[in-house]
């Protein structure tokens, strides 16, 4: 399985500010793109909160990541795109993601199908006692194509993980605190002519 783990992409005064200006901004259920349910989350497959981030915030994530496209593109060996706008996630205790993947799955015909890499970035870290700014619970399980034993990851807060859209992952229910992350999606180049 292709994972990239990229640490200490923010600094720690970096998690902080950014973590501080999530604090006052509004918040609404995530969703899924899924054409079943017209994009509505089915609340059995997932729940956390997407976050409405001030757009200077906004911007300086997507310089962020746009900056990791060669390096993604080299890593993963495919040509990439556009990033989609990045959604800032926030967890409460007992929110989740079922297993899933992100895109580039033939079998479902919609906006996802041409995401090619995803990228996870983690603004705050997992810690086993409760304690301020921190979350329990809340890993990254990687389930590698054709089963075998997942991959568990715990990134350290300002580190980002990439991988493959079509990688089957899940978030575990977090179990104290409240976890905060940044997701986004490079698509594939578009090819002239094609
Ligand atoms: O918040 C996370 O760590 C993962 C989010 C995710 O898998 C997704 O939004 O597709
Ligand atoms: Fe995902």
């Amino acid at each position: 399985m292709d994972l990239l783990r990229i640490a200490a992409l923010l600094t720690p005064a970096q998690c902080l500010d950014w973590l501080a200006q999530l604090e006052q901004a509004g918040a609404a259920p995530a969703q899924v793109l899924d054409n079943h349910y017209g994009g509505r989350v089915a609340p059995q497959m997932r729940r956390a909160a997407r976050l409405q981030a001030p757009p200077p915030l906004h911007a300086q994530a997507m310089d962020l990541l746009q900056s990791l496209r060669p390096r993604l593109q080299e890593c993963f060996d495919v040509a990439l795109g556009r990033c989609e706008a990045a959604q800032f996630l926030r967890y409460e205790t007992g929110d989740f993601f079922v297993a899933h993947q992100d895109g580039n799955t033939p079998l479902l015909r919609d906006a996802s199908l041409t995401r090619r890499v995803s990228v996870i970035l983690l603004l705050n870290a997992a810690a086993d006692a409760p304690c301020d700014g921190s979350y329990g619970g809340g890993e990254l399980l990687f389930h590698p194509r054709g089963g075998g034993e997942p991959c568990r990851e715990v990134p350290a807060a300002g580190s980002l993980l990439a991988f493959r859209a079509e990688t089957t992952h899940e978030v575990l229910p977090v179990v104290h605190g409240r976890r905060y992350s940044v997701a986004s999606w490079f698509h594939g180049a578009v090819v002239e002519g094609a």
